[in-house]
Protein backbone atom coordinates (compact mmCIF):
# COMPACT_ATOMS: atom_id res chain seq x y z
CA UNK A 1 0.00 0.00 0.00
CA UNK A 2 1.21 3.31 -1.08
CA UNK A 3 0.73 5.90 2.10
CA UNK A 4 -1.02 8.74 1.72
CA UNK A 5 -1.82 11.79 3.48
CA UNK A 6 -4.48 15.00 3.47
CA UNK A 7 -7.08 12.82 3.44
CA UNK A 8 -10.26 14.84 3.62
CA UNK A 9 -14.10 13.60 3.10
CA UNK A 10 -13.92 15.93 -0.40
CA UNK A 11 -10.27 14.02 -1.40
CA UNK A 12 -10.53 10.57 0.42
CA UNK A 13 -7.89 9.42 -1.57
CA UNK A 14 -5.66 11.77 -0.07
CA UNK A 15 -2.39 12.91 -1.57
CA UNK A 16 0.93 10.80 -2.06
CA UNK A 17 3.73 12.11 -0.51
CA UNK A 18 6.18 10.52 -3.09
CA UNK A 19 5.93 7.90 -5.98
CA UNK A 20 7.90 6.21 -7.51
CA UNK A 21 8.25 6.48 -11.14
CA UNK A 22 8.13 3.67 -14.09
CA UNK A 23 10.84 3.91 -16.23
CA UNK A 24 8.53 5.42 -19.06
CA UNK A 25 7.41 8.09 -16.99
CA UNK A 26 11.25 9.21 -16.47
CA UNK A 27 11.26 9.28 -20.03
CA UNK A 28 8.31 11.52 -20.86
CA UNK A 29 9.14 13.57 -17.73
CA UNK A 30 12.66 14.11 -19.14
CA UNK A 31 11.89 14.34 -22.81
CA UNK A 32 8.99 15.91 -23.10
CA UNK A 33 7.77 17.27 -19.68
CA UNK A 34 5.05 15.40 -18.60
CA UNK A 35 4.06 16.13 -15.44
CA UNK A 36 4.24 12.99 -13.86
CA UNK A 37 3.03 13.65 -10.77
CA UNK A 38 -0.29 15.15 -11.60
CA UNK A 39 -1.65 13.11 -14.65
CA UNK A 40 -2.11 9.46 -14.51
CA UNK A 41 0.44 7.98 -17.81
CA UNK A 42 -1.09 4.47 -18.65
CA UNK A 43 1.57 2.03 -19.98
CA UNK A 44 0.50 0.01 -22.54
CA UNK A 45 -3.09 -1.01 -21.75
CA UNK A 46 -4.79 -4.13 -22.71
CA UNK A 47 -7.68 -4.03 -24.57
CA UNK A 48 -10.01 -4.44 -21.97
CA UNK A 49 -8.82 -1.49 -20.13
CA UNK A 50 -8.70 0.85 -23.38
CA UNK A 51 -12.80 -0.12 -23.75
CA UNK A 52 -13.14 0.62 -20.70
CA UNK A 53 -11.58 4.08 -20.27
CA UNK A 54 -13.24 5.35 -23.85
CA UNK A 55 -16.56 4.42 -22.55
CA UNK A 56 -16.30 5.83 -19.50
CA UNK A 57 -14.34 9.12 -20.72
CA UNK A 58 -15.21 9.87 -24.33
CA UNK A 59 -18.81 10.80 -25.69
CA UNK A 60 -19.66 8.84 -28.56
CA UNK A 61 -18.14 5.35 -27.82
CA UNK A 62 -19.94 2.52 -27.52
CA UNK A 63 -19.72 -1.26 -27.76
CA UNK A 64 -21.85 -2.70 -31.05
CA UNK A 65 -22.78 -6.29 -31.70
CA UNK A 66 -20.05 -7.76 -33.39
CA UNK A 67 -18.18 -6.62 -30.16
CA UNK A 68 -16.22 -3.91 -31.82
CA UNK A 69 -15.85 -0.51 -30.04
CA UNK A 70 -16.98 2.33 -31.86
CA UNK A 71 -15.57 5.53 -31.59
CA UNK A 72 -16.54 9.39 -32.73
CA UNK A 73 -13.68 11.55 -33.97
CA UNK A 74 -15.18 14.50 -34.12
CA UNK A 75 -15.22 16.96 -36.24
CA UNK A 76 -12.39 15.88 -38.84
CA UNK A 77 -13.78 12.54 -40.26
CA UNK A 78 -10.45 12.09 -42.59
CA UNK A 79 -6.97 13.54 -43.46
CA UNK A 80 -6.04 17.11 -43.57
CA UNK A 81 -3.40 17.26 -46.46
CA UNK A 82 -3.17 21.03 -46.51
CA UNK A 83 -2.62 21.17 -42.63
CA UNK A 84 0.63 18.61 -42.69
CA UNK A 85 4.08 20.15 -42.22
CA UNK A 86 7.45 19.12 -41.65
CA UNK A 87 10.36 20.85 -39.99
CA UNK A 88 12.79 22.29 -42.23
CA UNK A 89 16.05 21.50 -40.58
CA UNK A 90 19.72 20.58 -41.84
CA UNK A 91 19.47 16.95 -41.87
CA UNK A 92 16.47 16.19 -43.95
CA UNK A 93 16.32 19.76 -45.69
CA UNK A 94 17.91 18.91 -48.93
CA UNK A 95 16.16 15.40 -49.14
CA UNK A 96 12.17 16.56 -48.76
CA UNK A 97 10.22 17.29 -51.78
CA UNK A 98 9.30 20.87 -50.96
CA UNK A 99 6.25 21.71 -52.30
CA UNK A 100 2.25 21.50 -51.45
CA UNK A 101 2.77 17.94 -50.25
CA UNK A 102 5.20 18.60 -47.67
CA UNK A 103 4.78 22.27 -46.21
CA UNK A 104 8.10 23.63 -44.77
CA UNK A 105 8.07 24.68 -40.41
CA UNK A 106 10.35 26.48 -38.86
CA UNK A 107 11.98 24.55 -35.80
CA UNK A 108 11.12 27.76 -33.41
CA UNK A 109 7.25 27.03 -34.84
CA UNK A 110 7.68 23.08 -34.27
CA UNK A 111 8.59 23.68 -30.77
CA UNK A 112 5.49 25.87 -30.10
CA UNK A 113 3.19 23.52 -31.46
CA UNK A 114 5.12 20.87 -29.57
CA UNK A 115 4.90 22.38 -26.35
CA UNK A 116 1.13 23.07 -26.81
CA UNK A 117 0.46 19.59 -26.99
CA UNK A 118 2.18 19.03 -24.20
CA UNK A 119 0.76 21.38 -22.31
CA UNK A 120 -2.04 19.78 -23.41
CA UNK A 121 -1.43 16.55 -22.41
CA UNK A 122 -0.41 17.81 -19.00
CA UNK A 123 -4.37 18.83 -18.48
CA UNK A 124 -5.57 15.85 -18.76
CA UNK A 125 -6.20 13.44 -15.74
CA UNK A 126 -4.49 10.38 -17.80
CA UNK A 127 -2.95 9.83 -20.93
CA UNK A 128 -1.70 6.99 -22.33
CA UNK A 129 1.50 5.54 -24.16
CA UNK A 130 1.35 2.47 -26.79
CA UNK A 131 4.48 0.79 -27.76
CA UNK A 132 4.85 -0.83 -30.51
CA UNK A 133 7.09 -1.58 -33.84
CA UNK A 134 6.64 -0.36 -37.60
CA UNK A 135 8.49 -2.79 -40.13
CA UNK A 136 8.33 -6.44 -39.75
CA UNK A 137 11.77 -6.82 -41.71
CA UNK A 138 13.71 -6.20 -38.07
CA UNK A 139 16.59 -5.34 -40.16
CA UNK A 140 14.47 -1.62 -40.72
CA UNK A 141 11.80 -1.86 -37.99
CA UNK A 142 11.41 1.54 -36.36
CA UNK A 143 10.25 1.49 -32.06
CA UNK A 144 7.28 3.75 -32.52
CA UNK A 145 5.82 5.38 -29.07
CA UNK A 146 2.24 7.12 -29.14
CA UNK A 147 1.48 9.43 -26.48
CA UNK A 148 -1.90 10.64 -26.38
CA UNK A 149 -4.70 11.56 -24.50
CA UNK A 150 -7.97 9.55 -26.02
CA UNK A 151 -8.15 5.89 -24.86
CA UNK A 152 -9.60 5.81 -28.50
CA UNK A 153 -6.95 6.40 -30.40
CA UNK A 154 -4.27 4.60 -27.68
CA UNK A 155 -6.10 1.68 -29.14
CA UNK A 156 -6.30 2.15 -32.69
CA UNK A 157 -2.74 2.41 -32.61
CA UNK A 158 -2.22 -0.73 -30.42
CA UNK A 159 -3.98 -2.47 -33.60
CA UNK A 160 -2.19 -0.60 -36.09
CA UNK A 161 1.32 -0.75 -34.78
CA UNK A 162 3.18 -4.52 -34.54
CA UNK A 163 2.29 -5.44 -30.78
CA UNK A 164 5.55 -5.89 -28.74
CA UNK A 165 5.97 -9.41 -26.79
CA UNK A 166 5.66 -8.63 -22.76
CA UNK A 167 9.61 -8.64 -22.57
CA UNK A 168 10.19 -6.82 -25.59
CA UNK A 169 7.74 -4.24 -23.71
CA UNK A 170 10.50 -3.63 -21.00
CA UNK A 171 13.56 -1.55 -21.61
CA UNK A 172 11.47 -0.34 -24.87
CA UNK A 173 13.46 2.65 -26.39
CA UNK A 174 11.43 4.69 -28.81
CA UNK A 175 12.90 5.82 -32.56
CA UNK A 176 9.42 7.72 -33.38
CA UNK A 177 7.51 9.30 -30.60
CA UNK A 178 3.76 10.39 -31.71
CA UNK A 179 2.35 13.00 -29.52
CA UNK A 180 -0.96 12.88 -30.08
CA UNK A 181 -3.13 16.26 -28.39
CA UNK A 182 -5.88 15.94 -31.84
CA UNK A 183 -8.78 17.24 -29.64
CA UNK A 184 -6.88 20.41 -28.83
CA UNK A 185 -6.60 23.04 -31.39
CA UNK A 186 -3.51 24.55 -32.90
CA UNK A 187 -2.88 27.96 -32.57
CA UNK A 188 -4.15 29.81 -35.90
CA UNK A 189 -2.51 32.55 -35.21
CA UNK A 190 1.03 30.75 -34.88
CA UNK A 191 3.44 31.46 -38.54
CA UNK A 192 2.26 29.71 -41.05
CA UNK A 193 -1.15 28.47 -39.73
CA UNK A 194 -4.21 28.51 -42.49
CA UNK A 195 -6.64 26.51 -39.95
CA UNK A 196 -6.71 24.60 -36.41
CA UNK A 197 -5.46 21.72 -37.63
CA UNK A 198 -1.49 20.33 -37.48
CA UNK A 199 -0.04 17.56 -38.06
CA UNK A 200 3.90 18.12 -37.80
CA UNK A 201 6.89 15.68 -38.54
CA UNK A 202 10.56 16.60 -37.41
CA UNK A 203 12.81 14.04 -38.99
CA UNK A 204 15.41 15.92 -36.91
CA UNK A 205 13.92 15.23 -33.72
CA UNK A 206 11.92 12.28 -35.01
CA UNK A 207 8.62 13.52 -33.45
CA UNK A 208 5.30 14.01 -34.41
CA UNK A 209 2.76 16.42 -32.98
CA UNK A 210 -1.08 16.38 -33.19
CA UNK A 211 -2.99 19.44 -32.87
CA UNK A 212 -6.43 19.90 -34.03
CA UNK A 213 -7.66 16.64 -35.72
CA UNK A 214 -9.00 13.32 -33.91
CA UNK A 215 -9.11 11.75 -37.24
CA UNK A 216 -6.82 8.27 -36.23
CA UNK A 217 -5.85 7.60 -39.45
CA UNK A 218 -3.44 11.07 -39.24
CA UNK A 219 -0.99 8.88 -37.08
CA UNK A 220 -0.61 6.09 -39.24
CA UNK A 221 0.02 7.90 -42.14
CA UNK A 222 2.41 9.59 -40.22
CA UNK A 223 4.51 6.88 -40.52
CA UNK A 224 4.11 6.13 -43.84
CA UNK A 225 5.69 9.35 -44.30
CA UNK A 226 8.55 8.48 -41.59
CA UNK A 227 9.19 5.32 -43.81
CA UNK A 228 9.02 6.98 -47.06
CA UNK A 229 11.66 9.28 -45.55
CA UNK A 230 13.63 6.83 -43.60
CA UNK A 231 13.56 3.66 -45.78
CA UNK A 232 15.27 5.29 -49.05
CA UNK A 233 16.96 7.68 -47.49
CA UNK A 234 19.08 5.71 -44.79
CA UNK A 235 18.30 2.11 -46.12
CA UNK A 236 17.67 2.16 -50.07
CA UNK A 237 14.39 0.42 -49.59
CA UNK A 238 11.45 1.38 -51.29
CA UNK A 239 8.32 2.45 -49.44
CA UNK A 240 5.08 2.07 -51.26
CA UNK A 241 1.74 2.31 -50.62
CA UNK A 242 0.15 -0.36 -51.54
CA UNK A 243 -1.49 -3.92 -50.29
CA UNK A 244 0.27 -7.10 -50.54
CA UNK A 245 -0.44 -10.93 -50.49
CA UNK A 246 0.91 -14.16 -51.91
CA UNK A 247 -0.85 -17.26 -53.35
CA UNK A 248 -0.06 -20.58 -52.24
CA UNK A 249 2.72 -20.99 -54.58
CA UNK A 250 4.63 -18.02 -52.44
CA UNK A 251 3.47 -15.80 -55.83
CA UNK A 252 3.65 -12.04 -54.62
CA UNK A 253 1.64 -9.45 -55.96
CA UNK A 254 1.53 -5.71 -54.67
CA UNK A 255 -1.19 -3.22 -55.06
CA UNK A 256 -0.97 0.54 -55.08
CA UNK A 257 -3.61 2.79 -54.78
CA UNK A 258 -4.82 5.98 -53.31
CA UNK A 259 -6.46 6.00 -50.03
CA UNK A 260 -10.18 4.15 -50.61
CA UNK A 261 -9.31 2.68 -53.93
CA UNK A 262 -9.13 -1.09 -53.13
CA UNK A 263 -6.07 -2.10 -51.68
CA UNK A 264 -7.56 -3.35 -48.62
CA UNK A 265 -10.73 -4.70 -50.12
CA UNK A 266 -9.18 -6.21 -53.48
CA UNK A 267 -5.76 -8.01 -50.62
CA UNK A 268 -8.50 -9.80 -48.78
CA UNK A 269 -8.30 -12.83 -50.77
CA UNK A 270 -9.75 -16.08 -49.42
CA UNK A 271 -7.39 -17.51 -52.15
CA UNK A 272 -3.96 -15.67 -50.78
CA UNK A 273 -2.44 -15.28 -47.51
CA UNK A 274 -2.50 -10.99 -46.45
CA UNK A 275 0.89 -9.27 -45.89
CA UNK A 276 -0.74 -6.25 -45.27
CA UNK A 277 -3.19 -3.96 -46.72
CA UNK A 278 -1.45 -0.31 -46.90
CA UNK A 279 2.38 -0.03 -46.11
CA UNK A 280 5.08 -1.99 -47.21
CA UNK A 281 8.57 -1.65 -48.36
CA UNK A 282 10.59 -4.01 -51.38
CA UNK A 283 14.28 -4.47 -50.03
CA UNK A 284 16.90 -6.95 -51.40
CA UNK A 285 15.27 -9.42 -49.29
CA UNK A 286 11.56 -8.93 -50.48
CA UNK A 287 8.34 -7.35 -49.44
CA UNK A 288 7.73 -6.32 -45.91
CA UNK A 289 4.98 -4.65 -44.38
CA UNK A 290 5.02 -2.27 -41.86
CA UNK A 291 2.09 -1.96 -39.98
CA UNK A 292 0.58 -4.72 -37.49
CA UNK A 293 -3.27 -4.07 -38.39
CA UNK A 294 -5.35 -2.95 -41.57
CA UNK A 295 -7.12 0.36 -41.83
CA UNK A 296 -10.49 -0.76 -44.03
CA UNK A 297 -13.10 1.44 -45.60
CA UNK A 298 -16.33 0.46 -44.18
CA UNK A 299 -19.62 2.15 -46.21
CA UNK A 300 -21.70 -0.22 -48.52
CA UNK A 301 -19.39 -3.64 -46.21
CA UNK A 302 -21.72 -6.54 -45.71
CA UNK A 303 -20.94 -10.03 -44.72
CA UNK A 304 -21.50 -11.30 -48.47
CA UNK A 305 -19.64 -9.27 -50.32
CA UNK A 306 -16.14 -8.92 -48.20
CA UNK A 307 -16.93 -11.77 -45.38
CA UNK A 308 -12.47 -11.37 -43.97
CA UNK A 309 -12.93 -7.70 -43.19
CA UNK A 310 -16.79 -7.99 -41.76
CA UNK A 311 -15.76 -10.58 -39.61
CA UNK A 312 -12.98 -8.70 -38.56
CA UNK A 313 -14.93 -6.17 -36.82
CA UNK A 314 -15.36 -7.43 -33.41
CA UNK A 315 -13.93 -7.31 -29.59
CA UNK A 316 -10.33 -5.32 -30.07
CA UNK A 317 -11.56 -3.63 -33.35
CA UNK A 318 -12.12 -0.16 -33.64
CA UNK A 319 -14.99 1.18 -35.68
CA UNK A 320 -14.57 4.55 -36.66
CA UNK A 321 -17.83 7.41 -37.29
CA UNK A 322 -20.67 4.83 -37.98
CA UNK A 323 -24.22 4.85 -37.32
CA UNK A 324 -25.72 2.64 -35.11
CA UNK A 325 -29.09 2.08 -33.50
CA UNK A 326 -28.86 3.22 -30.08
CA UNK A 327 -31.06 0.37 -28.51
CA UNK A 328 -29.78 -2.98 -30.39
CA UNK A 329 -26.30 -1.46 -31.39
CA UNK A 330 -26.51 -2.88 -34.44
CA UNK A 331 -24.48 -0.80 -36.79
CA UNK A 332 -25.76 0.11 -40.78
CA UNK A 333 -22.75 -0.19 -42.71
CA UNK A 334 -24.85 1.81 -45.39
CA UNK A 335 -25.51 5.03 -43.27
CA UNK A 336 -22.78 7.76 -44.32
CA UNK A 337 -24.90 10.39 -41.77
CA UNK A 338 -21.72 10.78 -40.17
CA UNK A 339 -19.45 10.64 -43.22
CA UNK A 340 -18.57 8.34 -46.11
CA UNK A 341 -15.42 7.45 -44.85
CA UNK A 342 -16.32 5.15 -42.14
CA UNK A 343 -13.04 2.95 -40.67
CA UNK A 344 -12.65 -0.49 -38.82
CA UNK A 345 -8.96 -1.12 -37.54
CA UNK A 346 -8.20 -4.07 -36.59
CA UNK A 347 -5.07 -6.30 -35.78
CA UNK A 348 -3.67 -8.19 -38.75
CA UNK A 349 -4.44 -11.36 -37.38
CA UNK A 350 -7.76 -11.17 -37.21
CA UNK A 351 -7.90 -11.82 -41.36
CA UNK A 352 -7.72 -15.70 -41.03
CA UNK A 353 -5.26 -16.47 -43.63
CA UNK A 354 -3.02 -13.45 -42.85
CA UNK A 355 0.84 -14.25 -43.22
CA UNK A 356 2.28 -13.76 -40.00
CA UNK A 357 4.78 -12.87 -39.39
CA UNK A 358 3.86 -10.12 -42.68
CA UNK A 359 6.40 -10.18 -44.70
CA UNK A 360 7.90 -12.10 -48.14
CA UNK A 361 11.28 -13.05 -49.39
CA UNK A 362 9.85 -13.87 -52.53
CA UNK A 363 10.01 -10.55 -54.72
CA UNK A 364 6.54 -9.59 -56.51
CA UNK A 365 5.64 -11.11 -59.46
CA UNK A 366 2.45 -9.15 -60.57
CA UNK A 367 2.38 -5.36 -59.28
CA UNK A 368 -0.88 -3.31 -60.05
CA UNK A 369 -1.69 -0.35 -60.23
CA UNK A 370 -5.28 0.75 -58.89
CA UNK A 371 -6.70 3.42 -61.46
CA UNK A 372 -10.15 3.92 -60.01
CA UNK A 373 -10.89 5.86 -62.88
CA UNK A 374 -14.47 6.62 -62.14
CA UNK A 375 -14.73 8.23 -66.09
CA UNK A 376 -14.27 4.97 -67.75
CA UNK A 377 -11.89 5.76 -69.70
CA UNK A 378 -9.05 3.50 -68.69
CA UNK A 379 -9.61 0.02 -69.80
CA UNK A 380 -10.69 -2.08 -66.78
CA UNK A 381 -7.02 -3.94 -67.47
CA UNK A 382 -4.47 -3.54 -69.46
CA UNK A 383 -0.55 -4.61 -69.43
CA UNK A 384 1.95 -2.27 -69.29
CA UNK A 385 5.93 -2.32 -70.03
CA UNK A 386 8.51 -1.56 -67.33
CA UNK A 387 8.54 2.50 -69.06
CA UNK A 388 5.02 2.98 -68.96
CA UNK A 389 4.74 1.89 -65.12
CA UNK A 390 7.05 5.02 -64.63
CA UNK A 391 4.79 7.26 -66.45
CA UNK A 392 1.68 6.13 -64.58
CA UNK A 393 3.19 5.42 -61.56
CA UNK A 394 4.47 9.13 -61.40
CA UNK A 395 1.40 9.96 -62.94
CA UNK A 396 -0.87 7.94 -60.35
CA UNK A 397 -4.07 8.91 -62.15
CA UNK A 398 -6.90 8.01 -59.90
CA UNK A 399 -10.11 9.54 -57.47
CA UNK A 400 -10.47 10.58 -54.39
CA UNK A 401 -12.93 8.81 -52.77
CA UNK A 402 -15.32 11.34 -50.48
CA UNK A 403 -14.77 11.62 -46.98
CA UNK A 404 -11.06 10.50 -47.05
CA UNK A 405 -9.63 13.82 -46.99
CA UNK A 406 -11.42 16.90 -45.59
CA UNK A 407 -13.70 19.03 -47.74
CA UNK A 408 -13.69 16.38 -50.65
CA UNK A 409 -17.49 15.32 -50.41
CA UNK A 410 -17.76 14.02 -53.78
CA UNK A 411 -15.64 11.25 -55.83
CA UNK A 412 -13.04 13.38 -57.56
CA UNK A 413 -10.77 12.29 -60.71
CA UNK A 414 -6.55 13.82 -59.21
CA UNK A 415 -3.59 13.13 -60.75
CA UNK A 416 -1.47 11.88 -57.29
CA UNK A 417 2.08 10.35 -58.21
CA UNK A 418 2.60 7.12 -56.37
CA UNK A 419 -0.64 6.65 -55.94
CA UNK A 420 0.12 8.27 -52.60
CA UNK A 421 1.36 11.39 -52.76
CA UNK A 422 0.00 13.01 -49.51
CA UNK A 423 2.38 10.75 -47.93
CA UNK A 424 5.68 11.02 -50.15
CA UNK A 425 8.49 12.87 -48.48
CA UNK A 426 10.99 12.95 -51.30
CA UNK A 427 10.26 13.33 -55.35
CA UNK A 428 8.22 11.20 -56.63
CA UNK A 429 10.66 10.15 -59.13
CA UNK A 430 13.13 8.96 -56.72
CA UNK A 431 10.67 5.99 -55.30
CA UNK A 432 9.86 5.16 -59.79
CA UNK A 433 13.26 4.70 -60.33
CA UNK A 434 13.91 2.49 -57.30
CA UNK A 435 10.24 0.92 -58.80
CA UNK A 436 11.52 0.58 -62.28
CA UNK A 437 14.98 -0.88 -61.17
CA UNK A 438 13.03 -3.61 -59.14
CA UNK A 439 10.62 -4.74 -61.72
CA UNK A 440 12.95 -4.72 -64.12
CA UNK A 441 15.24 -6.87 -62.01
CA UNK A 442 12.84 -9.34 -60.72
CA UNK A 443 10.75 -9.76 -64.28
CA UNK A 444 7.28 -8.48 -62.90
CA UNK A 445 4.36 -7.95 -64.93
CA UNK A 446 2.70 -4.88 -64.20
CA UNK A 447 -1.08 -4.13 -64.68
CA UNK A 448 -3.60 -1.29 -64.62
CA UNK A 449 -5.79 -2.30 -62.78
CA UNK A 450 -9.55 0.23 -62.77
CA UNK A 451 -11.25 -0.67 -59.85
CA UNK A 452 -15.02 -0.21 -58.46
CA UNK A 453 -15.98 -2.64 -61.35
CA UNK A 454 -18.53 -5.45 -60.64
CA UNK A 455 -15.83 -7.65 -62.55
CA UNK A 456 -12.72 -6.40 -60.49
CA UNK A 457 -12.52 -9.67 -58.96
CA UNK A 458 -12.62 -11.65 -61.62
CA UNK A 459 -9.89 -9.84 -63.57
CA UNK A 460 -7.54 -10.45 -60.31
CA UNK A 461 -8.40 -13.98 -60.24
CA UNK A 462 -7.47 -14.03 -63.86
CA UNK A 463 -4.10 -12.35 -63.38
CA UNK A 464 -3.17 -14.56 -60.37
CA UNK A 465 -3.73 -18.14 -62.40
CA UNK A 466 -1.42 -16.73 -64.69
CA UNK A 467 -4.49 -16.28 -67.16
CA UNK A 468 -3.89 -12.96 -68.34
CA UNK A 469 0.36 -13.25 -68.54
CA UNK A 470 -1.03 -15.46 -71.77
CA UNK A 471 -3.61 -13.58 -72.88
CA UNK A 472 -4.02 -12.22 -76.56
CA UNK A 473 -3.83 -8.34 -76.46
CA UNK A 474 -4.86 -5.55 -78.37
CA UNK A 475 -3.64 -1.88 -78.63
CA UNK A 476 -5.29 0.66 -77.00
CA UNK A 477 -4.99 3.63 -78.95
CA UNK A 478 -3.66 6.97 -77.49
CA UNK A 479 -2.96 5.40 -74.50
CA UNK A 480 -0.93 2.11 -76.21
CA UNK A 481 -1.85 0.37 -73.13
CA UNK A 482 -1.88 -3.72 -73.69
CA UNK A 483 -5.28 -4.90 -73.23
CA UNK A 484 -6.53 -8.75 -72.93
CA UNK A 485 -9.07 -9.61 -75.71
CA UNK A 486 -11.10 -11.97 -73.52
CA UNK A 487 -11.08 -12.60 -69.65
CA UNK A 488 -12.81 -15.52 -67.99
CA UNK A 489 -15.91 -14.47 -66.27
CA UNK A 490 -15.84 -10.85 -67.80
CA UNK A 491 -17.84 -10.06 -70.89
CA UNK A 492 -15.53 -9.40 -73.72
CA UNK A 493 -16.95 -6.61 -75.10
CA UNK A 494 -16.37 -4.34 -71.36
CA UNK A 495 -12.87 -4.88 -71.92
CA UNK A 496 -12.09 -2.34 -74.54
CA UNK A 497 -13.46 0.92 -73.86
CA UNK A 498 -13.16 2.17 -77.65
CA UNK A 499 -15.54 -0.69 -78.45
CA UNK A 500 -18.71 -0.43 -75.50
CA UNK A 501 -18.66 3.37 -75.32
CA UNK A 502 -22.39 4.42 -75.37
CA UNK A 503 -22.04 8.09 -76.70
CA UNK A 504 -19.89 7.31 -79.90
CA UNK A 505 -17.07 7.70 -81.52
CA UNK A 506 -16.79 10.80 -81.82
CA UNK A 507 -16.97 11.13 -78.54
CA UNK A 508 -14.84 8.29 -77.41
CA UNK A 509 -12.14 10.10 -79.31
CA UNK A 510 -12.45 13.51 -77.79
CA UNK A 511 -12.65 12.07 -74.21
CA UNK A 512 -10.08 10.09 -74.63
CA UNK A 513 -8.13 13.04 -75.65
CA UNK A 514 -8.73 15.10 -73.23
CA UNK A 515 -7.73 12.78 -71.14
CA UNK A 516 -4.46 12.13 -72.67
CA UNK A 517 -3.58 15.70 -72.58
CA UNK A 518 -4.61 15.86 -68.88
CA UNK A 519 -1.70 13.46 -68.75
CA UNK A 520 0.76 15.18 -70.60
CA UNK A 521 0.18 18.37 -68.44
CA UNK A 522 0.24 17.02 -64.98
CA UNK A 523 3.59 14.94 -65.99
CA UNK A 524 5.55 18.50 -66.84
CA UNK A 525 5.52 18.68 -63.05
CA UNK A 526 8.24 16.01 -62.48
CA UNK A 527 10.11 16.71 -65.66
CA UNK A 528 12.69 18.24 -64.33
CA UNK A 529 13.71 15.24 -62.28
CA UNK A 530 12.86 12.77 -64.93
CA UNK A 531 15.94 10.25 -65.78
CA UNK A 532 17.31 10.80 -69.29
CA UNK A 533 15.26 7.70 -70.58
CA UNK A 534 12.19 8.98 -69.24
CA UNK A 535 12.41 12.51 -70.70
CA UNK A 536 13.72 11.18 -74.23
CA UNK A 537 10.27 8.52 -73.69
CA UNK A 538 8.75 12.29 -73.40
CA UNK A 539 9.71 14.56 -75.95
CA UNK A 540 9.16 11.56 -79.23
CA UNK A 541 6.78 10.04 -80.40
CA UNK A 542 7.34 6.13 -78.99
CA UNK A 543 6.32 2.99 -79.22
CA UNK A 544 5.88 3.14 -75.98
CA UNK A 545 3.39 5.46 -76.20
CA UNK A 546 2.33 5.52 -79.64
CA UNK A 547 -0.17 8.62 -79.91
CA UNK A 548 -0.29 9.19 -76.48
CA UNK A 549 3.14 11.18 -76.76
CA UNK A 550 2.10 12.53 -80.25
CA UNK A 551 0.02 14.85 -78.21
CA UNK A 552 2.96 17.23 -76.70
N1 LIG B 1 -14.36 -3.38 -57.62
C1 LIG B 1 -13.99 -2.91 -56.44
N2 LIG B 1 -12.71 -3.02 -56.04
C2 LIG B 1 -12.33 -2.53 -54.85
N3 LIG B 1 -13.15 -1.87 -53.99
C3 LIG B 1 -14.42 -1.74 -54.34
C4 LIG B 1 -14.90 -2.25 -55.57
N4 LIG B 1 -16.20 -1.93 -55.66
C5 LIG B 1 -16.52 -1.26 -54.54
N5 LIG B 1 -15.46 -1.15 -53.72
C6 LIG B 1 -15.48 -0.44 -52.41
O1 LIG B 1 -14.47 0.57 -52.43
C7 LIG B 1 -13.89 0.70 -51.14
C8 LIG B 1 -12.39 0.44 -51.21
O2 LIG B 1 -11.82 0.71 -49.94
P1 LIG B 1 -10.51 0.05 -49.34
O3 LIG B 1 -10.32 -1.30 -49.93
O4 LIG B 1 -10.56 0.15 -47.84
O5 LIG B 1 -9.44 1.05 -49.91
P2 LIG B 1 -7.94 1.32 -49.48
O6 LIG B 1 -7.46 0.15 -48.70
O7 LIG B 1 -7.22 1.50 -50.77
O8 LIG B 1 -7.98 2.56 -48.68
C9 LIG B 1 -14.57 -0.29 -50.23
O9 LIG B 1 -15.60 0.38 -49.56
C10 LIG B 1 -15.12 -1.33 -51.22
O10 LIG B 1 -16.25 -1.99 -50.72
C1 LIG C 1 -6.45 6.10 -44.07
C2 LIG C 1 -6.17 6.63 -45.21
O1 LIG C 1 -5.83 5.95 -46.34
P1 LIG C 1 -5.98 4.42 -46.75
O2 LIG C 1 -7.38 4.30 -47.19
O3 LIG C 1 -5.00 4.27 -47.84
O4 LIG C 1 -5.70 3.60 -45.53
C3 LIG C 1 -6.10 8.08 -45.36
O5 LIG C 1 -5.77 8.51 -46.47
O6 LIG C 1 -6.36 8.79 -44.39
Amino acid sequence: MVPNVNKTSLHPGGVVPLLEHTEIEEELHERANIDYDRVAIIENPSVAVLYEDALVHESGTAIVTSGALTAYSGEKRGRSPLDKRIVKEESSEKNIWWGPVNKAMRPEIWRIHRERAIDYLNTRDRIYVVDGFAGWDERYRLNVRVVCARAYHALFMRNMLIRPAQEELEHFQPDYVIYNAGAFPANRYTEGMTSATSVAINFAEKEIVILGTEYAGEMKKGILTVFFYEMPVKHGVLTLHSSANVGKEGDVTVFFGLSGTGKTTLSADPQRALIGDDEHCWSDRGIFNVEGGCYAKCIGLSEEKEPEIYRAIRFGAVLENVVFDSQTRIVDYNDSALTENTRCAYPIEYIPNAKIPCLSTTHPSNIILLTCDACGILPPISKITAEQTVFHFISGYTSKVAGTEDGVNEPQATFSSCFGQPFLALHPMRYARMLADRITHHKANVWLLNTGLKYTRAILDAIHSSELAKANFEIYETFNLHVPTSVSGVPSEILNPQKSWKLGEANFKDEVTKLAKLFLENFKIYEDEATPDVLKAGRNPSPVYGEFLYLT
